[in-house]
């Protein structure tokens, strides 16, 4: 396996300037004055008003109503009301660089449901008829199937992954995609894409990277090959985006706070129609070196990302050269890899998670991120990957 890939976003230092952090004491009036600025500056530069609040000792959490670790809490720019980090959802792993707006402000992401004829328009579907690579896949998998053991445990091969029979089933799990896609306000990728004002494709070379990639083989391209046409013919992996519904930190404050549990269960029905985290879970069984998906989305250097807030980048290219090395960045367009959950590496539970990892190759001479299984995942079961597979510096303590 390759040195695994780690997100991105965590190669940014966390601020000290804890701008959204409530602070506890005013100044004390013998602290010399700042340089001030005349007040319509600040109000042409100022997206909001800022109101100076006489105390923020009074800060609570909206979600879980308490006032402890003032530290964590996050201040919303517009409202001024407090989150916890690890109350939102998706968690929020490091103090966001500029401002911050809360879900209600920031406008809740809304699920749409699509049309069958929408889900093809929105997959750009080719249509079906090429059965001849869907029977070459079974039989291929029959051939593995013959092979001595020994052989197979030599020579690890990649996967296809086996689309669901049932055209509903597909057209569920494909809907349940593009509703999360859209709600994120993204286009869907398969492929890494490349534009004018980011890095260029002939950025994208796997020579140029520290120590070198490996090379994905023959027969493992083929099967990337095939996977990628059998979705461009709507025969999707068998995955199924999600909500992440109470698992966590939330839950166990309801659970705990019995005096005040249907208040709280009502906050909490509100809380999850508002600020759902997606997740991405298995919709059949996939075998142990099943190829999940490719990392996708716009291809940019990574020095051009340094202060992005974007927490689903991905590292493509660790140049000897650091100004050549180039992040992937799902925030305008991408695809089911970007919905796949972290897991927290600082606890055993959270290590025993982990069932696919991701991987760099070096592809035509293109590096590529793949993800895969790396063991059998049962029906039903998310899908987490250690965020953390190369460079160990993002933040995982806050996932659950
Ligand atoms: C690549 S995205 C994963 C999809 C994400 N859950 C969403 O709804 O967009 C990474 C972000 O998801 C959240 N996340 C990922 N794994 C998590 C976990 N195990 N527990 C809580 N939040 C998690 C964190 O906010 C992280 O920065």
């Amino acid at each position: 396996m390759a040195p695994a890939t780690i997100m991105a976003g965590a190669r940014r230092l966390v601020s000290s300037r804890r701008r959204t952090e409530a602070p506890r004491r005013r100044p004390s009036p013998s602290t010399p004055p700042k340089k001030l600025r005349p007040m319509s500056e600040i109000m042409a530069r100022a997206k909001y008003a800022v109101v100076e609040r006489a105390d923020y000792s009074d800060i609570i959490c909206e979600q879980c109503g308490s006032g402890e670790r003032p530290g964590e809490l996050l201040l919303c720019d517009k409202c001024d009301k407090g989150f916890h980090m690890r109350c939102l959802r998706p968690i929020v792993v490091r103090i966001p660089i500029g401002s911050w707006l809360c879900p209600k402000c920031s406008g809740h992401r809304r699920v749409r449901t699509f049309s069958q004829k929408r889900i093809i328009d929105f997959f750009k579907i080719q249509k079906s008829g090429d059965g001849k690579k869907k029977c070459n896949l079974s039989q291929d998998t029959r051939k593995r199937r013959r092979r001595p053991l020994v052989l197979l445990k030599k020579r690890r091969r990649l996967l296809p992954f086996i689309p669901s029979e049932d055209p509903n089933q597909r057209l569920k799990q494909m809907g349940s995609l593009a509703s999360a896609l859209t709600a994120m306000q993204m286009e869907f990728s398969d492929d890494l894409t490349y534009s004018s004002d980011m890095a260029p494709r002939s950025a994208n070379q796997a020579k140029f990277e520290n120590g070198g990639m490996q090379v994905l083989s023959r027969e493992d391209m083929e099967t990337l090959e095939l996977c990628r046409s059998m979705s461009r013919r709507g025969e999707c992996p068998p995955f199924i985006v999600v909500f992440d519904s109470c698992e966590g930190y939330l839950y166990h404050e309801i659970i705990c706070t019995a005096a005040v549990m249907l208040l709280n269960c009502l906050f909490s029905i509100f809380i999850l129609i508002m600020w759902c985290s997606y997740t991405v879970e298995a919709d059949a069984q996939i075998k142990d070196m099943t190829f999940i998906a490719e990392y996708t989305g716009d291809v940019d250097y990574i020095k051009n990302r340094e202060n992005d807030d974007c927490d689903s980048m991905m590292t493509l290219l660790l140049a000897t050269n650091p100004s050549e090395s180039l992040v992937i960045c799902p925030d305008k367009c991408g695809n089911i890899a970007r919905f796949i959950n972290g897991i927290n590496n600082h606890t055993p539970e959270g290590k025993k998670k982990q069932n696919c990892k991701c991987v760099r190759y070096s592809v035509n001479g293109e590096c590529r991120v793949l993800l895969v299984a790396t063991r059998d995942i049962a029906k039903g079961e998310r899908l987490y990957y250690d965020y953390n597979g190369y460079e160990h510096e993002y933040p995982t303590h806050h996932f659950v």
